[in-house]
This record gives C-alpha cells, sequence and structure tokens, in this order.
C-alpha cells in the first residue's frame, strides 16, 4: 500500500531528519541507462515545478505523503532485496534530509532530479531530466487550474548553473520527454550551451529521448516519434518500461 494511504491528511513535520514520502516500493528501474535492474524506489513528495503531463500527480500537483524520519527510510530500503536504490519524487532534491538518505544507504543511488536545484551528495548516478517548453501547463493543458501555474514554472524549468554542476560533480544522464519534434531546437541549444559550460564530456549516449506518456495508450501514440528522432539526432532512446509492463499502476 502506498505510504500514503496510511498517512494522516495533515501530517506535520517532525523533528529531525525526515523526508515526506508518498511511496517506497521494489520495482524494476523503468528508464534511462539503467532499466530493467531491480531497484527499491523512494518517491519524496512535493516539486517545485508542475509539468502538465506529470505522471506523479500526487507529489507535485496534489502533493500527498506521510513524514519518515531518514532511519526509518534507511532500515525499510535496508530490508529490502535490490542493491540500486532509486530516490524520485515530486523533486526530491528540493528537501534537505535527500542528502542524509543518500549519505546513510550502502548501496548504488540514482537520484532522478529535474535539474534545477545542486546538491553535494552521494549520487552514483544523476538521472536529470531537464524540462523543456513542452511541459509548461499552459491553460489548454493544465490538469488542476487554468495556467496560474505557467509563469512560474517557465521561470524555474531550466537552471544552467545547477544543470552544469550536477553534470561537472556525478555520473549523468540527461533524459529529454518528448511527444513530437517541437522540443528538438530547445534541445540541441541546450545541449551546446551545457557542452560550453561543463568541464565533461556530453556523449549523444548520454543523451535519452524518452516518450511522453503515462499509460499504453499515450505511448502507443508517442513512441515511434521518439524513436525516430534518437535515429536521426544520434541521441539514444529510452522506453518506459514500468508503464509498458504494468500501465500506470501505482507502486510500480
Ligand atoms: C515524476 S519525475 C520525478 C523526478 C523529477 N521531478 C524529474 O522530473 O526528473 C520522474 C521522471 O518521469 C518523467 N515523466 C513524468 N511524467 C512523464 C510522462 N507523462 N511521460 C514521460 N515521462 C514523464 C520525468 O521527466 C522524469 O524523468
Ligand atoms: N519502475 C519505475 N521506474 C522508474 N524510473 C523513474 C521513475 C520515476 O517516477 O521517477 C520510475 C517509476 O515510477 N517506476
Ligand atoms: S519536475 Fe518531475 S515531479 Fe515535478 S512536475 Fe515535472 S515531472 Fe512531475
Ligand atoms: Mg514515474
Amino acid at each position: 500500500m502506498p505510504v500514503s494511504d496510511t498517512a494522516p491528511e495533515q501530517a506535520s513535520e517532525p523533528d529531525g531528519d525526515a523526508l515526506p514520502v508518498n511511496e517506497l516500493f521494489a520495482s524494476l528501474q523503468g528508464e534511462g541507462k539503467l532499466a530493467g535492474i531491480p531497484s527499491t524506489f523512494v518517491r519524496t513528495s512535493g516539486c517545485n515545478l508542475r509539468c502538465w503531463y506529470c505522471d506523479s500527480y500526487h507529489t507535485s500537483w496534489e502533493p500527498t505523503g506521510a513524514w519518515m524520519a531518514v532511519e526509518e527510510i534507511r532500515e525499510q530500503v535496508a530490508s529490502r532485496d535490490p542493491d540500486h536504490l532509486v530516490l524520485t519524487g515530486g523533486e526530491p532534491v528540493i528537501h534537505d534530509a535527500a542528502v542524509d538518505l543518500l549519505g546513510a544507504v550502502e548501496m548504488h543511488t540514482t537520484v532522478e532530479t529535474n535539474g534545477t536545484r545542486y546538491v553535494d551528495a552521494d549520487i552514483d548516478l544523476a538521472s536529470i531530466s531537464p524540462k523543456l517548453a513542452n511541459s509548461t501547463p499552459t491553460p489548454d493543458r493544465d490538469p488542476a487550474g487554468d495556467g496560474e501555474w505557467a509563469d512560474r514554472h517557465d521561470e524555474r524549468r531550466i537552471d544552467h548553473d545547477a544543470l552544469t554542476r550536477l553534470i561537472d560533480s556525478y555520473e549523468f544522464q540527461l533524459k529529454f520527454v518528448v511527444a513530437d519534434e517541437s522540443p528538438v531546437d530547445e534541445i540541441e541549444s541546450l545541449l551546446a550551451d551545457l557542452r560550453g559550460s561543463t568541464t565533461r564530456e556530453i556523449r549523444d549516449a548520454d543523451v535519452l529521448l524518452m516518450p511522453e506518456g503515462a499509460t499504453r495508450e499515450r505511448l502507443d501514440e508517442t513512441r515511434a516519434v521518439a524513436a525516430r528522432l534518437a535515429e536521426e539526432y544520434g541521441y539514444r532512446y529510452t522506453p518506459r518500461i514500468h508503464v509498458d509492463l504494468w500501465n500506470d499502476a501505482p507502486e510500480r
């Protein structure tokens, strides 16, 4: 059962290091370079952005979760089989206690982040998914209102300095959500900027195009174009195998 099912509606922040946890579960990593690897997922609640397509609505648009002490999370994670932890959200690195959790576990750590904040932490793979203009919740595609978040989202979604520092500091992948050709120019220009600012090489194989879709039906509409663009531009395609396998089921 998702942790949030058992949480009081208005759970307040406890003393000490704690994170608001929306779900904690075992699955296969569904996306990116490590797709297919059995992993334990910790999904924090709360995000500084509001992508219209967010497949984790209850951590962004309507954040829900139960505060858990970092030590309790560490114990629950350690009691499970996988030796890979995926810390995701919501946006996990807006919580300072994310750094404590990453330092407390003895396993491979992937952090799924939108790349708007740099943190110094025990991160083995920074899975960075910069948010493009195609994520902005304009009035016509706002799932919760009438575009009230659009400007704030647009102002915050790209932070070149944070992206550069993350790439400089960690093994990384850059995952871009695409549903059609429209974001290609923005991807190319962002990569050109980042290649100019980072001390590291950004190989085309570090750049992954991911089809937009939280359901199999939607992926059926977006997979082919993501794959075609990856071939055409020399980037990598990443499936969303958790959606293919389990559709939009919770804890998957
Ligand atoms: C829910 S986000 C949480 C981590 C972080 N906030 C971020 O955006 O990277 C996890 C991953 O799912 C992707 N994602 C969210 N909704 C999606 C959708 N409808 N289709 C494809 N990818 C999606 C994000 O781009 C990100 O790579
Ligand atoms: N299986 C599975 N793999 C994932 N990789 C990244 C996810 C995420 O929501 O951040 C995710 C997810 O929600 N499920
Ligand atoms: S940044 Fe990530 S968690 Fe936040 S709204 Fe976008 S996809 Fe959802
Ligand atoms: Mg997900």
